[in-house]
């Protein structure tokens, strides 16, 4: 497969490609074991590995368009050392070496180290990045970019090349992390939690038949769905393909069901109900997943930096053609030829 990806990706040009990180969670903090005790985490090692993989983002014949960070840029441990600023601008400065532009996704870590005023007001928040042209008929109710209301949701969409289309959503929009504790939002999260979840432990997921309601997850306001819909609705009429993009993945087959979004039936029936989308790109389980659902829809779950080994890596380019995306995959990231759904628009 490896060898076949690479023929595939060198011989025709793409359209244009772009590049896939995950779970970077770094930390100037020793090595350490996961909460189960199943794996190591290499907490200062992530930064050699973010390091490495921009390095041979900046050597490809083709340099990737953009990149998308998915999330867990860096690890809660830094909260507790009083670190996550100095860690961010550490990461940062990494990611400032390679001249792409980096769209970041807000994972659970994000909110462990910050709450959503200061990610609005960080370079975490890419949404001037953001599609502005069709802005007006879609984001109905969230305010421009700089003036974001924390209350709101992180989501936005863009299109890198002609009839191709990104969308970011925010998987910890309904969640307990980062919400100021008196707000609306954060009152319904903890009641629909505690209702899901009747351990005392909220973060554990022992007994529950719907393993994803833990606090370390989220999901989607119907404020948001609503927006999404909207979006893959102009997709659709537009005739484009589409890439939707967030921290959770939202299929059961492409991770481990304690991943997942806590509301993941919502978004993916959204999805699947529109034949412009064709992949959706998550993080959050570090083992990795994947699974070709029933409509057609790639769900690339990306292998965790921070349980990657020093001596591996674990990032993607992604080359994305007519009628197929190739998924260039390094270290223990599998690579993986996508073709479109044959009803996808063209
Ligand atoms: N059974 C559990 C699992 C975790 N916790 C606590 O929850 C917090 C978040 O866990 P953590 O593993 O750090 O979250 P990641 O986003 O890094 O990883 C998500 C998936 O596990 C990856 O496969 C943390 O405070 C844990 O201690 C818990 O209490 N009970």
């Amino acid at each position: 497969m490896e060898q076949k990806v690479e023929e595939e990706a060198e011989s025709l040009d793409p359209y244009f490609t772009f590049g896939i990180i995950a779970d970077i969670q770094y930390a100037d903090i020793e090595d350490g074991q996961n909460y189960t005790k199943t794996k190591m985490r290499y907490y200062r090692n992530s930064l050699q590995l973010l390091q490495s993989a921009i390095k041979e983002w900046k050597k490809e014949v083709c340099c990737p368009s953009f990149v998308i960070q998915l999330g867990d840029i860096i690890d809660g441990f830094n909260s507790q050392h009083k670190t996550s600023t100095i860690s961010l601008k550490k990461v940062l400065a990494e990611i400032g070496k390679i001249k792409v532009p980096f769209h970041h996704v807000w994972g659970n870590h994000e909110f462990y180290n910050f709450n959503r005023l200061f990610l609005t007001n960080s370079e975490l928040n890419t949404t001037y990045l953001e599609d502005k042209t069709m802005q007006a008929s879609t984001r109905g109710g969230v305010s421009s970019p700089g003036h974001v209301d924390p209350q709101q949701f992180y989501a936005y969409h863009f299109s890198p090349f002609s009839k191709f289309r990104f969308i970011l959503i925010d998987a910890y929009d309904v969640s307990i992390l980062g919400r100021d504790l008196h707000c609306t939002k954060y009152k319904e999260s903890l009641q629909l939690l505690r209702k899901k979840n009747p351990n005392e432990n909220l973060n554990s997921p022992t007994g529950l038949a719907e393993r994803q309601f833990v606090q370390f997850n989220g999901g989607f306001s119907w404020e948001q769905l609503n927006w999404l819909q909207r979006v893959l609705t102009f997709s659709d009429e537009n005739k484009e393909k589409v890439v939707a993009v967030g921290h959770l993945p939202v299929h059961p087959d492409a991770t481990d069901p304690v991943c997942l979004a806590w509301n993941y039936k919502d978004a993916l029936t959204i999805l699947q109900s529109h034949k412009c989308v064709v992949c959706y790109l998550a993080g959050h389980d570090h083992d990795g997943g994947y699974c070709l659902d029933s409509y057609g829809i790639h769900h690339v779950t990306l292998e965790g930096i921070i349980e990657t080994p020093p001596d591996m890596n674990a990032f993607a380019t992604v080359y994305v053609y007519d009628d197929r995306m190739v998924l260039h995959g390094r270290g223990s990231v599998s690579s993986r030829i996508m073709h479109y759904r044959k009803d996808s628009t063209v």
